[in-house]
């Protein structure tokens, strides 16, 4: 059974919405202070294919698959789209020698050893296409944040996950312009790969110098883009280099980022709802204006809720508040009103005497939080709510922890609703895990294969859930407009 919590959450929950139950009440006009959480809730708002259309983002939109998700029902409507590397023949490919940007800035421990590999098995698709074609493969990208030459930052430790990977011994190339890429270059047989070292080793790189890329771009014949992780920093690999060589393409990961994170975010299978966690307010303030143009849902979680009750008049105890943005919380929760979005605050959370670990703690309605005390994670009946909420839908998104998921005692807010995404991917909803910590917990739960999409990029996909446009996305060929 309910608690009286949770109770008091559905009391403000209209009967208006298309993924109602029987339980929904009209929403009040002005929330009572004391009775948080909040929850407003008024219809579900259907965008048609006319709003997704006006969407910039869609601009962006690169494969084939994506035409038919936002032409979906639409006739005579030209869908803009990025080429792709499965746009070019096979005389396209063949023999000649491709400038592939890649993210393969994997986490390494302290013996180098990659300790997490997704972002190479990401980049497989591509680099086969381009092998079974007959091209000739140089592989770029960047490790981690390198001042100059750094050994450390080599990326001689992918080498042999490379070449297990890709059935080939992958060689690698000390440089990543200048002579030996040339010689290694010509001697690289139809099929071949050839490593390049760091990108930025260089500092011309981050600087977008333009004769920088010129070097990358001087041996190759075409450039194909697969860093969506990336595709965010205008940076001479991402951006400069396609200055300089024709066709600049999209790689398959790169298409399948954007057809989740702009194509199903844009054009979404009805109810859509977006789950926004993590530490701070002002760090998502971007991703939940905008999403606040598209959902029907929006659940909040993380630090940033403390904020919001305070907006409220609440007493948050000494939990994060982030004190110059009451007002922007408050208008917020006015817009998701004004806009008809139905938006969801924790109704109890999990507070602690202290931000550690081993941390005394206990549940409580998150209006009810004690001095001392700081709240960091969110409660069984706000697990049960979301739950709930989350059931109604067909499309949700999913960015930022709904709690310190790094302490297993304040991880079990963020573990359950990675469960019940993984539950509803089974179903049917598209489940979209819009990077950072969020793809952390799913994969700490071990749910990450049943998800829909798990995006490679962090700052990246936050960036485009902002509606941002990203540089190494915009760089490339527009594809032949398609009508759909
Ligand atoms: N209640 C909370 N109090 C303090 N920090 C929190 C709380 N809930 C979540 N966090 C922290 O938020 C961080 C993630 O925030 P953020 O970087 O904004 O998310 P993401 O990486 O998913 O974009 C995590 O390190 C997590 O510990
Ligand atoms: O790991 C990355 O970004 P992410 O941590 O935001 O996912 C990318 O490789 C970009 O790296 P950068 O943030 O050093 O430019």
């Amino acid at each position: 059974m309910a608690s009286a919590a949770s109770q008091a959450t559905l009391s403000f929950l209209p009967s208006t919405s298309a993924s109602s139950s029987s339980r929904r009440q009209p929403a009040p006009s002005i929330l009572p202070l004391s009775r948080s959480p909040i929850a407003l809730r008024s219809p579900i708002r259907r965008l048609g294919f006319a709003g997704a259309a006006a969407d910039p983002l869609l601009a962006f939109h690169v494969a084939s698959k994506t035409r038919a998700v936002v032409g979906r029902g639409v006739r005579g409507v030209v869908s803009m789209a990025k080429k792709s590397v499965g746009d070019l023949s096979e005389a396209d490919l063949k023999g000649k020698v491709v400038f592939l940007r890649a993210d393969l800035n994997v986490p390494l421990d302290e013996n180098r050893n990659i300790t997490d590999d997704t972002r190479i098995r990401a980049a497989i698709p591509t680099i086969k296409h381009l092998m079974s074609k007959g091209a000739k493969v140089l592989l770029s990208s960047h490790l981690g944040r390198p001042k100059g030459v750094t050994p450390k930052f080599s990326l001689a430790p992918l080498v042999p996950r490379l070449s297990e990977l890709l059935g080939v011994p992958v060689e690698k190339a000390d440089d990543c312009i200048g002579p030996e890429i040339e010689q290694k270059a010509a001697a690289l047989p139809e099929g071949g790969v050839l490593l390049l070292e760091n990108v930025r080793f260089y500092p011309e790189e981050e600087k977008n110098d333009p004769e920088f890329a010129k070097k990358l771009a001087a041996v190759a014949d075409l450039y194909v883009n697969d860093a969506f992780g990336t595709a965010h920093r205008a940076h001479a690999s991402t951006e400069g280099v396609t200055k300089y060589l024709k066709p600049s393409v999209a790689g398959f990961l790169l298409q399948k980022e954007l057809d989740y994170l702009v194509g199903a975010v844009s054009n979404p299978k009805r109810p859509f709802a977006a789950i926004v966690g993590g530490s701070k307010v002002s760090s998502k303030i971007g991703v939940i204006e905008s999403l606040l143009e598209k959902v029907d849902i929006l659940l909040l979680g993380g630090g940033m809720i403390f904020t919001f009750y305070k907006a409220q008049g609440l007493s948050v105890g000494s939990s994060l508040v982030e004190e110059d943005k009451l007002e922007l919380a408050t208008t917020l929760l006015a817009k998701a009103k004004a806009k008809g979005v139905s938006l969801l605050l924790p109704s109890d959370v999990v507070i602690a005497d202290k931000f550690a670990p081993d941390a005394n703690s206990k549940i409580v309605p998150s209006s009810a939080i004690p001095d001392g005390w700081m709240g960091l994670d969110i409660g069984p009946d706000s697990i049960e709510l979301f739950s709930k909420e989350l059931e109604t839908t067909k499309t949700v998104i999913w960015n930022g922890p709904m709690g310190v998921f790094e302490f297993d005692k304040f991880a079990v807010g963020t573990e359950a609703i990675a469960k019940k995404l993984a539950e509803l991917s089974g179903k049917g909803v598209t489940t979209i895990i819009g990077g950072g910590d969020s793809v952390a917990a799913v994969e700490k739960v071990g749910v990450a294969g049943v998800m829909s999409h798990i995006s490679t990029g962090g700052g990246a996909s936050l960036e485009l859930l902002e509606g941002k446009e990203l540089p190494g996305v915009v760089a490339l060929e527009e594809a032949v407009p398609v009508a759909v």
